[in-house]
Order: C-alpha cells, then sequence, then structure tokens
C-alpha cells in the first residue's frame, strides 16, 4: 500500500485550473522529487499534500486513510512533516535551544539531551550547540530546519527545495543526510530545481506541467525523455546536469 497517495487532484485559483488532475503515489521507503518548469504548480500541490490548500476535487490518502478534509496539524500528529524553503527557526535562541523546542514535549527529560546530541552530530552542528541560530550561514540554518522537522522520526517528510542557495559541497551534505534519513526508514516528497540533488538521492521523479503529470520515472529516464527537455525550453533544464557533471 503506498504511504502517501493523490487521486485526481484537482485545485482552481478563480479561473486558474493550477492543480490539474493529479494522481501521485509514494510507496514507503521512496525518494520521490517533484519538478517542473516555474509555474507548473508544484508549490501548490506540495501544500495540498499538507493541508495548506483544500483541493477543489479529488481525495489525499496517508497510511490508506482519507486524510482529504484534515487540517495540517492533525496530518502532522499523523506522521507528516515539513521543512519550507524560508527556515521557521528561532534566530534569537541557541542551535541547541531550537532543538529542545521541537522535542521537549515528546522526549522524557533524561533522554532529551542525549537525542539532541545525535541530531547535532547528523546534522554536522556539533560544534554550534551554543551559537545563536541567527548566527549560522544559510546551509547550516537549513540544516537546522531540517533537524527540527525530522526531530519526531515522521513517516513522511516534505521537502521544499532544500537546497535552495547551497554551494555544491552543502548541496550534497544534504543529499547525504536525506539518504540516511530514508536508510532509517523515512519516505521523502522533495520539491528541488537542482538537479544534482535529484540526480543523487531520488528513486522516482514525477514532472509537473501545467499543472498535470507529464511524466513520471527515474531521473535517467526523465532526462532522456526529449519531451521533458521540450518543456523546460528557455528555462535551466533538467538534461544540463548530465550524469558525469552532476557532482562535478
Ligand atoms: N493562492 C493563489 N492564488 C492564485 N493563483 C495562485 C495561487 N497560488 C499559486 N497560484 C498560481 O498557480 C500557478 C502555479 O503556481 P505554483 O507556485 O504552484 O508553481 P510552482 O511549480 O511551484 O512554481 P515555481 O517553481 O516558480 O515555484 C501559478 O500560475 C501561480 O500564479
Amino acid at each position: 500500500m503506498a504511504l502517501l497517495e493523490a487521486r485526481a487532484l484537482n485545485k482552481h485559483f478563480g479561473g486558474l485550473h493550477v492543480t490539474n488532475n493529479v494522481d501521485l503515489a509514494l510507496e514507503p521507503g521512496e525518494i520521490h522529487c517533484l519538478i517542473g518548469p516555474n509555474g507548473a504548480g508544484k508549490s501548490t500541490l506540495f501544500r495540498l499534500i499538507l493541508g495548506e490548500h483544500q483541493p477543489s476535487s479529488g481525495q489525499i490518502l496517508f497510511g490508506g486513510e482519507d486524510i482529504t478534509a484534515l487540517k495540517s496539524y492533525k496530518r502532522i500528529r499523523r506522521g507528516m512533516s515539513v521543512k519550507f524553503q524560508v527556515p521557521g527557526i528561532f534566530k534569537a535562541l541557541s542551535v541547541r535551544q531550537n532543538l529542545e523546542i521541537a522535542m521537549q514535549q515528546h522526549y522524557p527529560p533524561a533522554a532529551l539531551h542525549a537525542e539532541i546530541d545525535r541530531l547535532l552530530d547528523f546534522l554536522k552542528l556539533e560544534g554550534e550547540a551554543k551559537q545563536l541560530a541567527g548566527n549560522l550561514s544559510h546551509g547550516q540554518k537549513q540544516w537546522l530546519e531540517i533537524g527540527m522537522a525530522v526531530s519526531l522520526k515522521p513517516r513522511l517528510l516534505l521537502l521544499d527545495e532544500p537546497t535552495a542557495g547551497m554551494s555544491p559541497d552543502e548541496t550534497r551534505a544534504t543529499g547525504d543526510m536525506i539518504q540516511r534519513l530514508n536508510a532509517d526508514g523515512m519516505t521523502v516528497l522533495a520539491v528541488e530545481h537542482d538537479m544534482a540533488f535529484v540526480r543523487q538521492v531520488a528513486h522516482k521523479v514525477t514532472v509537473l506541467h501545467l499543472g498535470q503529470v507529464f511524466a513520471q520515472g527515474t531521473i535517467d529516464e526523465i532526462v532522456a525523455d526529449e519531451r521533458v527537455a521540450a518543456i523546460y525550453l528557455g528555462q535551466s533544464t533538467p538534461s544540463t546536469d548530465a550524469p558525469e557533471a552532476a557532482h562535478a
């Protein structure tokens, strides 16, 4: 059974048909990347899945249960977690305090600090525990945000352009983190423009175009698809990152 399933999902904004009959299924344990040209409807689909938008029609199932009418916080309670592009960290608090806020109600005090230490190590932030979050580099802030999103061990992690603004090394390290989380059982859906990241992590790629599922497959199938290259005309295309160049 799919962990997440969108069935015939539609979303209209006034006369604009932004999500057009989208079917999408994520198998448990999958890393699935959602790509597509600007305005394709990626963010809207993401927000439908999270419950920030209500679909005009269609269904969303999580763990086989219909969650279409559930509010975001109830979806989160069932095991979804999200990392948005703009970090929601508390800049005036330390890195450790940020993690404490995310975790303290869910771990007994005796276990909390060991768990935070483990997470700091995982996030490559072990040397920054006392640092104010506002003083972290751009990449480190993203990692702290990922840490907060995964601290309660969600079943499904939703990532909105997790590597935006990162250097190639930071992007690679972020991909490593996502792969380690996935190896521990986390299913991941990432909206991402960075094809090096998609190539590194994605088991499956869905291309959205004009609100519809335009193509689906492995990254190799997607970059070899001339129809996909054509819809990226005038924008940076997935095929610009050839396999040998992806991690150069
Ligand atoms: N709340 C809204 N009201 C009206 N139109 C909207 C709303 N949200 C998105 N749209 C429109 O829906 C279309 C798809 O937008 P969306 O942000 O989902 O695309 P995207 O694929 O995420 O684009 P990008 O890659 O540029 O972020 C755009 O034409 C956008 O203007």
